[in-house]
């Protein structure tokens, strides 16, 4: 396990822009006032539910124990505000104990790329979606208002409570019957579909689940996505660390890292899509099917 770490260095920034000065000029100048106002609601009411720093402790990269799950008998709390370390003495000295911290409100899309899916879909005139991933629902609304009246996105997550909890600002945006979701593990629901119409349906894919799976999840929509259709995954360049050295990042991020490293080469190097790297929130890489 690593020495102990101060909380920042467990909870790096979000996203690949490192200036502060430029993201604020970027939010204030055409993210935030252009912000359909629903959004604006479920964004600040994800930040009201899952704004709190989130602490994990991690096993082989297997969570064992955070702030509302704790397998631990003798720890009932644990506050991240300390360097969490020192609560787990007696399991400092193995190499596969990794600490991190989280806030689980960071997982949504951030506006501006909310503001580019958007017009992404309008442009392409996309109809019928799907979305891996979809949390308290900030890129499945957005998703909903940028499809016409008759359009469709399904959405598949296996946390159903927060999703319902996005659920009261979908309804109050109007979009509500847009929506089919699906509570299930991403790659089950995928597998269900191919066996039941195995026939290419969608326009856009937008994936944003758990990162290993990402290249199971692309084999899969290349036969659900319509040729000439777009897969969109988030998070490509995984906060900048794609770029960085292993021993600079966070252990706790150094899995999803390595399988960024494997896809984004895979993609790269995959004749049937053709491939769009875009430098906007956490990195989004753009496939369109050309087969
Ligand atoms: C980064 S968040 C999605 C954020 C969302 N797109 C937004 O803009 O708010 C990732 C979501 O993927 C879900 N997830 C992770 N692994 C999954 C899996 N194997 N199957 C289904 N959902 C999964 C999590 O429950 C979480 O809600």
């Amino acid at each position: 396990m690593e020495k102990l770490l101060p909380p920042s260095k467990l909870l790096p920034p979000k996203g690949i822009l490192k200036s502060d000065a430029l993201k604020k000029y970027i939010f204030e100048t055409t993210a935030y006032p252009r912000e359909h106002e629903q959004l604006k609601k479920l964004r600040e009411a994800t930040v009201l539910k899952y704004g709190n720093l989130y602490t994990v402790l991690l096993y082989d990269h297997t969570l064992i124990l955070s702030n509302n799950n704790c397998k631990y008998h003798n720890v009932t709390t644990l506050d991240p505000t300390k360097y969490v370390y020192h609560q787990f003495k007696d399991y400092t000295s193995n190499e596969k104990m990794v600490c991190a911290c989280m806030r689980r409100s960071e997982m949504e899309v951030p506006v501006d790329e909310g503001h580019f899916l958007s017009m992404l879909l309008k442009i392409m005139n996309a109809k019928k979606t799907i979305e891996l991933g979809v949390f308290t629902g900030y890129s499945l609304l957005t998703t909903a208002l940028a499809l016409p009246h008759d359009g469709h996105v399904t959405g598949i997550d296996i946390d159903k409570e927060a999703y319902e909890m996005g659920l009261e600002f979908i309804k109050n945006a109007g979009v509500h019957h847009k929506i089919n979701f699906i509570h299930s593990d991403c790659l089950q629901a995928l597998d269900n579909m191919l066996s039941e119409n195995p026939k290419p349906e969608f326009d856009f894919a937008f994936v944003d689940a758990d990162k290993p799976n990402y290249a199971n999840m692309h084999e899969r929509l290349m036969k659900l996505v319509k040729v000439g259709g777009v897969i969109a995954f988030d998070n490509t360049l995984w906060s900048g660390f794609v770029a960085e050295k292993e021993e600079n990042v966070p252990v706790h991020m150094r899995v999803n890292r390595k399988a960024f490293l494997d896809l984004n080469k895979r993609l790269a190097a995959d004749p049937h899509v053709e491939v769009s790297q875009v430098s906007i929130g956490d990195g989004v890489t753009l496939c369109r099917r050309l087969v």
